[in-house]
């Protein structure tokens, strides 16, 4: 169990903003049954989880434009009939195989006890946002949930993380990101707000350590030790 820290902690984080695919939730096994169910209906070999992993983190439309570009790129209206049946799949097994990661529900019960708001912040479309923050007995810890289409840019811009602590009237320093990936660092950088990255989540190949957060978590529980 390590926390390293770039940055000096403790941080206030009055709001606590937090990545859904990868950091709250392992999600890829469902996403890969969707995307394979697509590839499959086109007469497709499926792809490996791992690969259709490597795919998350800038919207289900991308990941199912990687997914068929395995092998051929598609076109926008091969990508709109595809998305058609991924919708229609993926809504109906949102939560068949994914689960939420260790100690992230005890972390935010914890979080909210402390007065603190919370946002969940995702590259993911509102219509598959909400049910599984729902289903999965989520949806109430947070204060805001900001999908991929609430607003008119999404991670890696930092219009979601600044919308976010404008709600919260709080200065963008008082606030944390805690994510996975490149988008969620380089959101929070440009916006100037600290951030963590959990090293169990979706970056690829590339370590976290790699993309120079301010703190890097192994578990979610390990959040509570560098707040203030
Ligand atoms: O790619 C997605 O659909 C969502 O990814 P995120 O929750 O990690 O932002
Ligand atoms: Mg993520």
């Amino acid at each position: 169990m390590t926390v390293q820290l770039n940055a000096s902690a403790p941080f206030p984080a009055r709001v606590v903003l937090l990545d859904l695919d990868g950091t709250l939730i392992d999600t890829a096994p469902d996403l890969a049954g969707a995307a394979n169910h697509v590839l499959r209906k086109l007469g497709r070999e499926p792809a490996e989880m791992p690969v259709i992993r490597g795919f998350i983190g800038n919207g289900v439309r991308e990941l199912m434009r990687r997914a068929l570009s395995i092998q051929q790129n598609p076109s926008e209206s091969e990508l709109d009939a595809a998305m058609v049946d991924f919708s229609q799949y993926y809504g109906a097994h949102l939560l068949d195989h994914s689960q939420i990661y260790p100690g992230v529900r005890d972390t935010l019960k914890a979080l909210q006890a402390q007065g603190r708001e919370l946002v969940c912040i995702t590259n993911k479309s509102q219509a598959f946002t909400l049910p599984i923050l729902q289903k999965i007995d989520l949806y109430d810890y947070f204060g805001l949930v900001l999908s991929g289409d609430s607003l008119p840019k999404k991670k890696p811009d930092p219009l979601p993380l600044q919308h976010a602590a404008a709600h919260f009237h709080q200065p963008v320093s008082d606030c944390l990101l805690v994510g996975d990936s490149r988008n969620d660092t380089q959101a929070a950088r440009a916006a100037a707000m600290p951030v963590a990255c959990v090293t169990y989540g979706y970056n690829g190949d590339e370590p976290v350590q790699a993309l120079h957060p301010d703190a890097v978590l192994d578990n979610m529980s390990e959040l509570l030790d560098i707040l203030a």
